[in-house]
């Protein structure tokens, strides 16, 4: 199957520092890719250079033929004394049809927004409204940049559920860049593990239990395990597609008393 987007030993310097290595990876049509990594990992680097706003130093980055992207920033900020209607910011930049505004209201989990002042959104609201306009043109792959920072965790677990409807319903990929690792995990098909370099990558199960990835983050991670754990009560025997051979139920006894 022919990747939507793929990068192929990608370097990415910022001056004469080098943010990102030898980073190889693809995103097949339909699936939920998260980039997980600490402050200052190269995540948004990395993205940047897959949407094409920064070209690699080394390697190369391919996106399929006419591929449609959709994209939703870290952060927007709009002026608070700029009145603007929800409906009026979905025609930026490009004046779209009330129904389509708001079907895409309605796939993003805010049908009843459309005449509300962006100013007075709740945090959710504000990035479903985001999301909402990142779908409106119906992108093959969706792009987004810590979508839910600001979120508290309810609010961003409900994102996430939010993120899977709208890959359920429009078919499309998603690639998520976060470090809300817990509750990103249990949305996620596939986990890539970035510290300037792929630490680890493979299922959430696979990438939790990986050497690297514990290295990184540690494994007192409280309750948003169970979370996870509660949400995925799969059998992990299916687990394939990774290099690190480890022993999948050897962790489990601690999360049940978390
Ligand atoms: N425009 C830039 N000019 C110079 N250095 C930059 C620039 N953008 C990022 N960097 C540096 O590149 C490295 C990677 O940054 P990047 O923003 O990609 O990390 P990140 O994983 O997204 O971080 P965070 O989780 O904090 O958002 C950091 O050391 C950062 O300071």
């Amino acid at each position: 199957m022919t990747a939507l987007i793929s990068a192929e030993g990608v370097e990415v310097r910022h001056g004469k520092a080098v943010a990102v290595q030898g980073v190889s990876l693809n995103i097949q049509k339909g699936e939920i890719v998260t980039i997980v990594g600490p402050n200052g990992s190269g995540k948004s680097t990395m993205l940047r250079a897959l949407i094409g706003a920064i070209a690699p130093s080394k390697g190369r980055v391919r996106r399929a033929k006419g591929l449609r992207l959709g994209y939703v920033p870290q952060s927007l900020r709009i002026d608070s004394t700029l009145p603007m209607t929800v409906r009026r910011f979905l025609d930026l930049p490009v004046r779209v049809s009330d129904a389509a505004a708001q079907e895409a209201l309605e796939a993003a989990g805010v049908a009843g927004v459309a005449q509300r002042q962006m100013v007075d959104l709740s945090g959710g609201q504000f990035q479903r409204v985001l999301l909402a306009r990142a779908v409106m043109h119906g992108p093959d792959l969706l792009i987004l940049d810590e979508p839910t920072q600001g979120l508290d965790q309810p609010g961003q677990a409900a994102f996430y559920r939010q993120i899977e409807e709208v890959r359920a319903k429009l078919g499309c990929a998603v690639l998520m860049v976060s470090h809300e690792l817990h509750v990103v995990m249990s949305a996620s098909d596939r986990v890539i593990c970035l510290n300037g370099h792929i630490c680890c990558e493979g299922t959430p199960e696979v990438v939790r239990a990986a050497p690297a990835y514990r290295e990184l983050f540690g494994t007192g991670t409280g309750g948003a395990l169970a979370l996870y754990r509660h949400e995925h009560d799969h059998d992990h025997m299916h687990d394939h597609g990774h290099d690190h051979s480890h022993d999948h139920s050897h962790d489990h006894s601690h999360e049940a008393a978390e």
